[in-house]
Protein backbone atom coordinates (compact mmCIF):
# COMPACT_ATOMS: atom_id res chain seq x y z
CA UNK A 1 0.00 0.00 0.00
CA UNK A 2 1.51 3.05 -1.33
CA UNK A 3 0.33 6.13 -0.07
CA UNK A 4 1.15 9.93 -0.70
CA UNK A 5 0.96 12.82 1.18
CA UNK A 6 0.50 15.90 -0.88
CA UNK A 7 1.81 19.12 1.52
CA UNK A 8 3.95 17.90 4.07
CA UNK A 9 3.23 20.81 6.84
CA UNK A 10 2.33 21.15 9.93
CA UNK A 11 -0.67 18.20 9.69
CA UNK A 12 0.79 16.87 6.59
CA UNK A 13 4.55 15.88 7.82
CA UNK A 14 2.64 14.84 10.90
CA UNK A 15 0.68 12.29 8.90
CA UNK A 16 3.47 11.20 6.47
CA UNK A 17 5.43 10.04 9.92
CA UNK A 18 2.75 8.17 11.60
CA UNK A 19 1.91 6.64 8.48
CA UNK A 20 5.25 5.14 7.65
CA UNK A 21 5.84 4.26 11.24
CA UNK A 22 2.66 1.97 10.82
CA UNK A 23 4.46 0.20 7.75
CA UNK A 24 2.78 2.22 4.74
CA UNK A 25 4.90 2.59 2.03
CA UNK A 26 4.93 6.79 1.92
CA UNK A 27 5.60 9.38 -0.30
CA UNK A 28 5.40 13.25 0.80
CA UNK A 29 5.56 16.33 -1.31
CA UNK A 30 6.09 19.67 -0.77
CA UNK A 31 7.46 22.83 -2.79
CA UNK A 32 10.70 23.48 -0.58
CA UNK A 33 11.90 19.87 0.37
CA UNK A 34 14.76 21.01 2.65
CA UNK A 35 12.66 21.56 5.72
CA UNK A 36 10.90 18.18 5.70
CA UNK A 37 14.02 15.96 4.66
CA UNK A 38 14.11 14.57 8.49
CA UNK A 39 11.11 12.44 6.85
CA UNK A 40 13.92 10.41 5.58
CA UNK A 41 14.54 9.31 8.88
CA UNK A 42 11.38 7.39 9.35
CA UNK A 43 11.49 5.89 5.92
CA UNK A 44 8.88 8.59 4.37
CA UNK A 45 10.28 9.64 0.73
CA UNK A 46 10.32 13.21 0.22
CA UNK A 47 9.71 15.25 -3.27
CA UNK A 48 8.24 18.00 -4.49
CA UNK A 49 6.76 16.30 -7.83
CA UNK A 50 3.10 15.95 -6.62
CA UNK A 51 2.17 14.12 -9.47
CA UNK A 52 4.56 11.97 -9.76
CA UNK A 53 3.79 11.36 -6.19
CA UNK A 54 0.27 10.60 -7.17
CA UNK A 55 0.64 8.72 -10.21
CA UNK A 56 2.68 6.11 -7.86
CA UNK A 57 0.25 5.89 -5.33
CA UNK A 58 -2.60 3.91 -4.23
CA UNK A 59 -3.88 6.43 -2.28
CA UNK A 60 -3.77 10.18 -2.35
CA UNK A 61 -3.65 12.50 1.10
CA UNK A 62 -4.22 16.22 0.31
CA UNK A 63 -3.12 18.05 3.50
CA UNK A 64 -2.21 21.90 1.88
CA UNK A 65 -4.43 24.74 2.79
CA UNK A 66 -7.94 24.92 1.35
CA UNK A 67 -6.72 27.83 -0.85
CA UNK A 68 -4.31 25.59 -2.76
CA UNK A 69 -6.52 22.51 -3.37
CA UNK A 70 -7.66 23.44 -6.29
CA UNK A 71 -4.43 24.34 -8.07
CA UNK A 72 -2.91 20.98 -6.82
CA UNK A 73 -6.01 18.79 -7.98
CA UNK A 74 -5.89 20.77 -11.62
CA UNK A 75 -1.94 19.53 -11.54
CA UNK A 76 -3.11 15.36 -10.26
CA UNK A 77 -6.24 15.03 -11.56
CA UNK A 78 -5.23 12.16 -14.02
CA UNK A 79 -2.97 10.62 -11.53
CA UNK A 80 -5.92 10.47 -8.93
CA UNK A 81 -8.59 9.21 -11.19
CA UNK A 82 -10.65 6.21 -9.43
CA UNK A 83 -8.70 5.97 -6.68
CA UNK A 84 -8.45 7.02 -2.68
CA UNK A 85 -8.53 10.73 -2.07
CA UNK A 86 -8.72 11.87 1.66
CA UNK A 87 -8.59 15.57 2.07
CA UNK A 88 -7.82 17.12 4.91
CA UNK A 89 -8.69 20.73 4.06
CA UNK A 90 -11.24 22.76 6.51
CA UNK A 91 -14.17 23.81 4.81
CA UNK A 92 -13.91 22.19 1.44
CA UNK A 93 -17.00 20.23 0.41
CA UNK A 94 -17.29 16.75 -0.98
CA UNK A 95 -18.83 18.34 -4.03
CA UNK A 96 -16.50 20.99 -3.86
CA UNK A 97 -13.80 18.36 -4.36
CA UNK A 98 -15.59 16.24 -6.70
CA UNK A 99 -16.11 19.23 -9.47
CA UNK A 100 -12.29 19.52 -9.32
CA UNK A 101 -11.79 15.81 -9.83
CA UNK A 102 -12.77 11.96 -10.94
CA UNK A 103 -11.45 10.40 -7.73
CA UNK A 104 -13.66 8.81 -4.50
CA UNK A 105 -12.93 11.45 -2.13
CA UNK A 106 -13.08 11.05 1.76
CA UNK A 107 -13.09 14.45 3.55
CA UNK A 108 -11.62 13.68 7.10
CA UNK A 109 -11.03 16.28 9.80
CA UNK A 110 -7.78 15.39 11.99
CA UNK A 111 -6.03 17.00 14.73
CA UNK A 112 -2.31 17.87 15.71
CA UNK A 113 -2.51 15.25 18.21
CA UNK A 114 -1.49 12.80 15.24
CA UNK A 115 1.80 13.41 16.13
CA UNK A 116 1.13 11.15 19.48
CA UNK A 117 -1.23 8.65 18.14
CA UNK A 118 -3.92 10.28 20.32
CA UNK A 119 -5.68 12.61 17.16
CA UNK A 120 -9.23 12.48 16.73
CA UNK A 121 -10.08 12.12 13.24
CA UNK A 122 -14.23 12.28 11.72
CA UNK A 123 -14.81 11.42 8.17
CA UNK A 124 -17.33 11.70 5.58
CA UNK A 125 -17.91 9.84 2.17
CA UNK A 126 -20.42 8.19 -0.11
CA UNK A 127 -18.08 6.60 -2.40
CA UNK A 128 -16.42 3.93 -0.90
CA UNK A 129 -17.65 -0.01 -0.83
CA UNK A 130 -17.16 -1.30 2.48
CA UNK A 131 -13.56 -2.75 2.11
CA UNK A 132 -12.39 0.79 1.79
CA UNK A 133 -14.13 2.13 4.10
CA UNK A 134 -11.99 -0.49 5.75
CA UNK A 135 -8.80 0.41 4.27
CA UNK A 136 -9.62 4.11 4.99
CA UNK A 137 -10.29 3.44 8.96
CA UNK A 138 -7.28 1.44 9.25
CA UNK A 139 -5.57 4.29 8.05
CA UNK A 140 -7.06 6.65 10.42
CA UNK A 141 -6.37 4.10 12.66
CA UNK A 142 -2.55 5.12 13.06
CA UNK A 143 -3.51 8.92 13.48
CA UNK A 144 -5.57 7.71 17.06
CA UNK A 145 -9.64 7.54 17.12
CA UNK A 146 -11.48 7.88 14.44
CA UNK A 147 -15.37 8.02 13.68
CA UNK A 148 -17.89 8.25 10.36
CA UNK A 149 -20.16 11.06 10.26
CA UNK A 150 -23.06 12.40 8.25
CA UNK A 151 -21.25 15.71 6.22
CA UNK A 152 -23.28 18.10 7.81
CA UNK A 153 -21.15 17.40 11.20
CA UNK A 154 -17.82 18.23 9.22
CA UNK A 155 -17.55 22.27 10.04
CA UNK A 156 -18.50 21.73 13.94
CA UNK A 157 -15.74 18.73 13.93
CA UNK A 158 -13.51 21.46 12.26
CA UNK A 159 -14.31 23.81 15.21
CA UNK A 160 -14.38 21.70 17.86
CA UNK A 161 -11.63 18.91 17.65
CA UNK A 162 -9.92 20.35 14.35
CA UNK A 163 -8.64 23.17 16.45
CA UNK A 164 -9.89 21.65 19.79
CA UNK A 165 -5.64 21.26 20.77
CA UNK A 166 -5.38 25.48 20.25
CA UNK A 167 -8.45 26.02 22.88
CA UNK A 168 -6.58 23.01 24.65
CA UNK A 169 -3.29 25.00 24.66
CA UNK A 170 -4.42 28.09 25.33
CA UNK A 171 -6.27 27.05 29.02
CA UNK A 172 -2.91 24.34 29.22
CA UNK A 173 -0.70 27.86 29.08
CA UNK A 174 -2.95 30.05 31.55
CA UNK A 175 -2.81 26.97 33.63
CA UNK A 176 0.79 26.86 33.43
CA UNK A 177 1.28 30.07 34.17
CA UNK A 178 -1.50 30.22 37.18
CA UNK A 179 1.24 27.70 38.30
CA UNK A 180 3.99 30.36 38.05
CA UNK A 181 1.70 32.81 39.99
CA UNK A 182 0.79 30.66 43.14
CA UNK A 183 4.48 29.98 43.29
CA UNK A 184 4.92 26.56 41.61
CA UNK A 185 8.46 26.11 39.40
CA UNK A 186 7.82 26.14 35.60
CA UNK A 187 8.51 22.47 35.14
CA UNK A 188 6.41 21.31 38.00
CA UNK A 189 3.54 23.69 36.87
CA UNK A 190 3.44 22.57 33.40
CA UNK A 191 3.46 18.98 34.47
CA UNK A 192 0.66 19.08 36.94
CA UNK A 193 -1.22 20.99 34.22
CA UNK A 194 -0.91 18.81 31.17
CA UNK A 195 -1.35 15.52 33.65
CA UNK A 196 -4.48 16.84 34.86
CA UNK A 197 -6.16 17.55 31.51
CA UNK A 198 -4.96 14.30 30.29
CA UNK A 199 -6.42 13.00 33.61
CA UNK A 200 -9.99 14.77 33.17
CA UNK A 201 -10.22 13.35 29.43
CA UNK A 202 -9.21 9.89 30.19
CA UNK A 203 -12.19 9.75 33.13
CA UNK A 204 -14.62 11.01 30.28
CA UNK A 205 -13.32 8.58 28.04
CA UNK A 206 -13.18 5.11 30.40
CA UNK A 207 -16.32 5.60 32.37
CA UNK A 208 -19.71 7.27 32.08
CA UNK A 209 -19.08 10.28 34.24
CA UNK A 210 -20.15 13.57 33.28
CA UNK A 211 -17.84 16.34 33.06
CA UNK A 212 -20.59 17.81 35.56
CA UNK A 213 -20.17 14.87 37.80
CA UNK A 214 -16.44 14.69 38.01
CA UNK A 215 -16.93 18.68 38.35
CA UNK A 216 -19.15 17.68 41.61
CA UNK A 217 -16.70 15.49 43.26
CA UNK A 218 -13.88 17.52 43.03
CA UNK A 219 -15.92 20.66 44.50
CA UNK A 220 -15.90 20.24 48.15
CA UNK A 221 -18.19 22.11 49.92
CA UNK A 222 -16.98 25.34 51.94
CA UNK A 223 -13.57 23.84 49.85
CA UNK A 224 -11.21 25.19 47.95
CA UNK A 225 -12.47 24.13 44.22
CA UNK A 226 -15.45 26.34 44.72
CA UNK A 227 -13.62 29.26 44.81
CA UNK A 228 -11.97 28.58 41.74
CA UNK A 229 -15.36 27.76 40.33
CA UNK A 230 -16.39 31.23 41.53
CA UNK A 231 -14.18 33.06 39.44
CA UNK A 232 -14.52 31.10 36.25
CA UNK A 233 -18.29 31.43 36.01
CA UNK A 234 -17.47 34.93 36.60
CA UNK A 235 -15.14 35.68 33.88
CA UNK A 236 -18.26 33.72 31.53
CA UNK A 237 -15.21 30.74 30.75
CA UNK A 238 -17.67 28.63 29.75
CA UNK A 239 -19.64 31.01 27.33
CA UNK A 240 -15.96 32.08 25.81
CA UNK A 241 -15.39 28.55 25.16
CA UNK A 242 -18.30 28.03 23.08
CA UNK A 243 -18.18 31.48 21.03
CA UNK A 244 -14.54 29.84 19.93
CA UNK A 245 -16.04 27.22 18.73
CA UNK A 246 -18.91 28.85 16.86
CA UNK A 247 -16.59 31.30 15.76
CA UNK A 248 -14.31 28.79 14.14
CA UNK A 249 -17.21 26.47 12.83
CA UNK A 250 -19.05 29.26 11.21
CA UNK A 251 -15.36 29.70 9.21
CA UNK A 252 -14.62 26.69 8.17
CA UNK A 253 -18.55 27.24 6.65
CA UNK A 254 -17.26 30.05 4.70
CA UNK A 255 -13.57 29.21 3.59
CA UNK A 256 -14.93 27.68 0.70
CA UNK A 257 -16.36 31.00 -0.45
CA UNK A 258 -13.24 32.24 0.10
CA UNK A 259 -11.97 30.49 -2.61
CA UNK A 260 -11.39 31.67 -6.53
N1 LIG B 1 -2.66 22.24 11.41
C1 LIG B 1 -3.65 21.48 11.89
O1 LIG B 1 -3.72 21.20 13.11
C2 LIG B 1 -4.69 20.90 10.98
C3 LIG B 1 -4.76 21.27 9.65
N2 LIG B 1 -5.70 20.72 8.83
C4 LIG B 1 -5.77 21.06 7.42
O2 LIG B 1 -4.57 20.65 6.81
C5 LIG B 1 -4.21 21.54 5.77
C6 LIG B 1 -2.80 22.04 6.00
O3 LIG B 1 -2.75 22.77 7.19
P1 LIG B 1 -1.35 23.01 7.94
O4 LIG B 1 -0.57 21.75 7.96
O5 LIG B 1 -1.68 23.66 9.22
O6 LIG B 1 -0.69 24.06 6.95
P2 LIG B 1 0.84 24.22 6.53
O7 LIG B 1 0.95 25.53 5.86
O8 LIG B 1 1.72 23.91 7.69
O9 LIG B 1 1.04 23.05 5.47
C7 LIG B 1 0.71 23.12 4.11
C8 LIG B 1 1.92 22.66 3.32
O10 LIG B 1 1.58 22.55 1.96
C9 LIG B 1 2.69 22.94 1.20
N3 LIG B 1 2.27 23.28 -0.16
C10 LIG B 1 1.70 24.43 -0.61
N4 LIG B 1 1.48 24.34 -1.94
C11 LIG B 1 1.91 23.12 -2.32
C12 LIG B 1 1.93 22.46 -3.56
N5 LIG B 1 1.50 23.04 -4.69
N6 LIG B 1 2.44 21.20 -3.59
C13 LIG B 1 2.90 20.60 -2.47
N7 LIG B 1 2.89 21.19 -1.25
C14 LIG B 1 2.41 22.44 -1.19
C15 LIG B 1 3.26 24.13 1.96
O11 LIG B 1 4.61 24.37 1.62
C16 LIG B 1 3.10 23.66 3.39
O12 LIG B 1 4.25 22.99 3.84
C17 LIG B 1 -5.25 22.65 5.75
O13 LIG B 1 -6.16 22.40 4.70
C18 LIG B 1 -5.92 22.55 7.10
O14 LIG B 1 -7.27 22.90 7.01
C19 LIG B 1 -6.56 19.76 9.28
C20 LIG B 1 -6.52 19.34 10.57
C21 LIG B 1 -5.63 19.92 11.55
O1 LIG C 1 -6.84 26.44 11.53
C1 LIG C 1 -7.13 25.72 10.58
O2 LIG C 1 -7.65 26.22 9.57
C2 LIG C 1 -6.85 24.24 10.63
C3 LIG C 1 -8.11 23.43 10.49
C4 LIG C 1 -8.32 22.78 11.82
C5 LIG C 1 -7.12 23.06 12.54
N1 LIG C 1 -6.31 23.84 11.88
Amino acid sequence: MRIAVIGAGTIGSAVAKALAEEGYEVVATRRKTSKVMWLEDYGVEVSNDNKAAAEKADIVILAVKPNKVKKVLEEVKPAVEGKILISFAAGLSLNFLKRLTGAKIVRAMSNIAVLVKESFTAYTTDDLDKEEIELVERIFGAFGKCIRVEEEYMDAITGLSGSGPAYASVFLEALIYSGLKVGLPRDIARLAAAQTLLGTAKLLLETDFHPAQVREMVTTPGGTTIDGIFELEDSRFRTAIMKAVEAATKKSKILSLEIK
